[in-house]
């Protein structure tokens, strides 16, 4: 794993009580770097991306950011050195509008000098945002309130976002937009690393590819080497996927 690489994973394990759902994951990122895991449903993407974020308790391993020791760092410490978390779903306010659910998230100690000059560049990568500022998020569409999701990330002014299934339930059209405007962050630096059902969006979007199974990653490539249309279906309905 190379030693300037923005994150570096090694061996994580985490699970729930005494179920192990992540068994020896080990991930790098260097900055500037988009990753993507993909992979059967189940198999422990969202489990080790919440550990890494500080938000699901480690069971072995360690995590490393910026060079440091992060293991068992609490998420909103870890959002203050520049990782931020964006969850599959809904995790917005839904009864604040656009523009307060921005302004919120621009709101922690770090990112608060700044808040300004961030929220000119979210409006900018999302001008249909701005166009809504005032609306309520609760009466967003599906891709509006995905987008706010990824802008609220972008508020904390993130060294590296953690981007869980950012296209679950989206249309075909409103995929293309989050990743159009996806790759627009990475223009601005920020590194990513993604779990998504689409594979076809995590090829389009990032520069390596792992598959996660029953915990761990089972084989890996780059963006010009991807796996055939058979290899993907077979990790996604072959042996594996039975757990
Ligand atoms: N809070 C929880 N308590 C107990 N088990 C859980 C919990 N959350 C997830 N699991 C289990 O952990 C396993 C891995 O789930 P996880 O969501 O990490 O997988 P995933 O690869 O991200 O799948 P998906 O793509 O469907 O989100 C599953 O068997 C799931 O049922």
């Amino acid at each position: 794993m190379s030693e300037d690489a923005l994150l570096a994973v090694t061996d994580l394990h985490a699970g729930y009580g005494r179920l192990p759902v992540v068994r020896g994951l080990s991930v790098s990122v260097a900055p500037g770097e988009a990753v993507a895991l993909l992979g059967p449903n189940g198999h422990g993407k969202t489990t080790a991306l919440r550990a890494i974020a500080g938000l699901g308790r480690t069971g072995g391993g360690t995590v490393r950011f910026d060079g440091e020791d992060i293991t068992g760092e609490k998420a909103y410490d870890i959002v203050r050195r520049g990782m931020m978390h964006v969850p599959q779903g809904d995790a917005l306010f839904p009864r604040l509008t656009v523009r307060e659910n921005l302004m919120l998230a621009g709101r922690l100690p770090h990112a608060k000098p700044h808040r300004a000059k961030t929220l000119a560049t979210v409006q900018e990568l999302f001008p249909k945002l701005e166009q809504r500022r005032d609306q309520l998020v609760g009466t967003l569409s599906g891709g509006e309130r995905q987008m706010v999701a990824i802008g609220m990330g972008l508020m904390t002014r993130p060294r590296l976002l953690v981007l869980d299934e950012p296209t679950l339930g989206l249309a075909p059209k409103v995929r293309h937009e989050i990743l159009a405007t996806l790759r627009e962050v990475r223009t601005t630096g920020v590194s990513l690393l993604v779990a998504d059902g689409d594979v076809e969006f995590l090829f389009a979007l990032t520069d390596r590819w792992h598959v996660v199974e029953l915990g761990r990653i089972t084989s890996s490539g780059t963006a010009d080497v991807k796996p055939s249309h058979e290899e993907v279906m077979d990790m996604y309905v072959g042996g594996a996927a039975d757990g």
